[in-house]
This record gives structure tokens, C-alpha cells and sequence, in this order.
């Protein structure tokens, strides 16, 4: 099994504000393998992510890469574990801002003596003409190309995405997600991603459940979808209506309790 997450356990607080975020989680994904970590929000989906990439720690278990366990190595052993082995991408971009898209995507290259070409990625990434824009000058869209860029030039062997696409519309959620699915097929790269949208979750190997802190269940997707035909329209539409469908009822509250 290439990454094994064996029983993760974690609280914050201490004494009687202690709370258990993670119960013991465990889950495998292949080499190659896209798994999609789903649940409600306060599940723990970004606590056992920035646990995976070494950005917390953990109470117990340990999370393994290829047979290298973190929690055994040295500090020193351990950055250049982080450094080879993950690629990070988060929901805000955090690219930065006085660097043009080139240079913040080259900033990754610098982390690895086995990096991509960057001439190579800045066309998977459809960048080529953005180049030399810095953030401010490019849309969201493109700012969240350069970070997949930036995260993916050093060749990780894991990707992690934190909810990718929850700051985009749903077209441009939908090239962020293409975007990610070529990236897996023409690098075999790992992906693990959370999000709270079930849709997304449809172009997953393998969908993780999570709910309360606990794994629900895991299952193979034999029914995947590709990225491009995913509908993400419904799940924005529904969350629309919700909205304002509570704004509607607590209006109501208001003129009848005044
Ligand atoms: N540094 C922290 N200190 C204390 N509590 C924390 C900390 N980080 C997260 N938590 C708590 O852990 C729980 C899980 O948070 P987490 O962000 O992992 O959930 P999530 O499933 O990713 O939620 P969302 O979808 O809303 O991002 C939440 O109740 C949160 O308040």
C-alpha cells in the first residue's frame, strides 16, 4: 500500500474543554489513486489533511508514505520528507503576491532536485500567457492553475487539495477539477481532497466518509465520473435555494415576533 493512515487520533484543549477532533482513522490509497475525503463541516477534514502533510501533529498513529513512517524520522529527515514526497493546495491560493506566476510556480521547483519542466507544466496548466501577471492581475481561476503549479512542479508523490474549489464558480470548479485529473493521469500522482460537495466526490478512486471524527465508510467509486462531466450546477443551485429559504423563514420570524 502506498499511503497508510493508521488510527489518527487528535484533540485540541485541555482538561474539561478537551475535544477528540479525530477517533481513530485509518485508510489506505494506491499509488495513483485519487481519494476524496467527504463529511459535514467540523468532521475533521482539514485536521487529519494538515496531519497527512505535517502541518499538525498528531496524538496517535502514524501516517506512512511509501513505507516511510514521519513520526520515526529527525526533524531534518522530516523536511525533506515533507519536501519529496507532498504538494499542498488550499482553498485560498496563499500565493505570493509580488511574485509573477512563473516565479511563484519556480519556488516549488527550487524544493527538488527531481523537478517537472516548467515550461512543460505552465501548458498542462493553460499558463503560458498569464506568465508574467502577478496574483492581483489574474482571476481566481487562474490564481488557484498557479498554485496547483506551484504544488505539483517538485513531482510530488501526494498531492493534497483543501477543498480546491470552494472560493470558484461552478465553471471554473469544474477546469480546476479537469485541471487536478490531468495532472493525476499524466503524473500518477496521489490526490487526496477534501470538500463537503458530494458531486465533486463523484470523480474519486475511493470515497472516504467521515463524520464526528470517525471514518463512516470507504468505498471503491465504480461509478466515476470525469471531472468534465461532473454537474456541480445542482449542488450550488440547491445550496442557493437553502439559503434562501432560511433568509425567507427568518424574515417571517421577524414580522411576526415585532
Ligand atoms: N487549532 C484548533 N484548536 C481547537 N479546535 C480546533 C482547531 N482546529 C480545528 N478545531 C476543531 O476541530 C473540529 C474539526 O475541524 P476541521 O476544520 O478539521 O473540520 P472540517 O471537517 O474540515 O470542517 P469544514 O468543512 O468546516 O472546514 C472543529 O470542531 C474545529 O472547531
Amino acid at each position: 500500500m502506498f499511503i497508510s493512515i493508521d488510527n489518527i487520533e487528535k484533540s485540541y484543549g485541555e482538561g474539561e474543554n478537551r475535544f477528540q477532533v479525530l477517533k481513530g482513522v485509518s485508510f489506505q490509497v494506491e499509488k495513483g489513486e485519487m481519494a476524496v475525503l467527504l463529511g459535514p463541516s467540523g468532521s475533521g477534514k482539514s485536521t487529519l489533511l494538515n496531519i497527512i502533510g505535517g502541518i499538525d501533529t498528531l496524538d496517535n498513529g502514524r501516517v506512512g508514505i511509501d513505507n516511510e513512517y514521519i513520526e520515526n524520522m529527525s526533524e531534518k529527515d522530516r523536511i525533506a520528507y515533507r519536501r519529496k514526497n507532498l504538494g499542498y493546495v488550499f482553498q485560498n491560493y496563499n500565493l505570493i503576491p509580488n511574485l509573477t506566476v512563473r516565479e511563484n510556480i519556480e519556488v516549488g521547483a527550487y524544493l527538488s532536485k527531481n523537478h517537472l519542466d516548467l515550461e512543460e507544466l505552465l501548458s498542462v496548466l493553460g499558463l503560458k500567457k498569464h506568465e508574467n501577471k502577478i496574483p492581483s492581475q489574474l482571476s481566481g481561476g487562474q490564481q488557484q492553475r498557479t498554485s496547483i503549479g506551484r504544488a505539483i512542479i517538485k513531482n510530488p508523490n501526494l498531492l493534497l487539495c483543501d477543498e480546491p474549489t470552494g472560493a470558484l464558480d461552478s465553471d471554473t470548479s469544474k477546469q480546476i477539477l479537469e485541471l487536478i485529473e490531468k495532472v493525476k493521469e499524466k503524473y500518477n500522482t496521489s490526490i487526496i481532497m477534501v470538500t463537503h460537495n458530494e458531486n465533486i466526490a463523484k470523480m474519486a478512486d475511493t470515497i472516504i466518509r467521515l463524520k464526528d471524527g470517525e471514518v463512516k465508510s470507504i468505498n471503491k467509486n465504480v461509478n466515476k465520473v470525469k471531472a468534465s462531466d461532473l454537474e456541480l450546477w445542482k449542488t450550488l443551485y440547491l445550496k442557493d435555494y437553502l439559503e434562501n429559504l432560511k433568509k425567507i423563514l427568518l424574515n417571517i420570524l421577524l414580522c411576526f415576533y415585532s
